[in-house]
């Protein structure tokens, strides 16, 4: 479904962040993205993602080459995607459901069709009581479950979540890591980039590790 050849990554003129990286993402795949802060998870991500373009190396996407993505086309090959940022990225005027219910209704869902499943989700990641707040007055571990929530409510192919549980406790974590487990179950791609070695442990999964400028995969 995703694959890296060779693929490096600099900016400007610094040395590359990423070196000759190849990997596929199978479909229905479960991976965790690790390495120590500053290997160059989120800037693969990114790659994932499309917000930006290798320096080298080709990058296939859903069977096309990325490289003959025109701008216009860019959107709706992300809808495929869900992804969840380390800065959340919320619209701070949108409501906890608005900001969840958001990309059903971009697809021009009916309201009613849906209603209950933002409910149910919102509930799952333990924000039943703040279906009405307002980003700015929330934790940031539950603006972290609201980008979540919203990264998961369309059942995307494939779910990018970058230190998903970095501002959580341990339970809420391993909450997280059912509904991500889940949603893989019921055939999402997942890469999820943690530095939390106790949230790896939970799982029997593919580990790709960044070091070095360089992937490894294990699994
Ligand atoms: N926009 C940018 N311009 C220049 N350098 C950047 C940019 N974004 C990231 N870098 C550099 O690229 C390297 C990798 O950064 P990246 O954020 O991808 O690492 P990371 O593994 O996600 O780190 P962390 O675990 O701390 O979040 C770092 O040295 C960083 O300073």
């Amino acid at each position: 479904m995703i694959k890296f050849e060779n693929v490096g990554l600099r900016y400007g003129m610094e040395t590359e962040v990423l070196r000759d990286v190849s990997f596929e993402i199978p479909e229905r795949s479960f991976q965790f993205l690790t390495g120590p802060s500053g290997a160059g998870k989120t800037s693969l991500l990114r790659l994932l993602f499309m917000s930006l373009r290798p320096t080298r190396g080709s990058i296939s996407m859903f069977g096309r080459d990325i490289a003959t993505i025109e701008r216009h086309e860019l959107p709706i090959m992300r809808r495929r995607i869900g992804v969840v940022f380390q800065d959340f990225r919320l619209l701070d005027h949108m409501t906890t459901y608005e900001n969840v219910a958001l990309p059903l209704r971009v697809r021009g869902k009916d309201e009613s069709g849906f209603r209950s499943d933002v409910s149910d989700l919102l509930n799952w990641v333990g924000l039943g009581d703040k279906l009405h707040a307002l980003p700015p007055v929330l934790s940031g571990g539950e603006k972290q479950r609201v980008a979540i929530a919203r990264a998961l409510i369309d059942q995307p192919e494939v779910l990018l979540a970058d230190e998903p549980t970095g501002n959580v406790d341990p339970h809420m974590a391993r909450r997280l890591l059912r509904l991500f487990l889940e949603l893989n179950r019921s055939g999402t791609a997942v890469v999820v980039a943690t530095h939390d070695l106790g949230l790896m442990e939970q799982v029997d999964a593919r580990r790709m590790i960044l070091n070095n400028s360089h992937l490894d995969i294990y699994g």
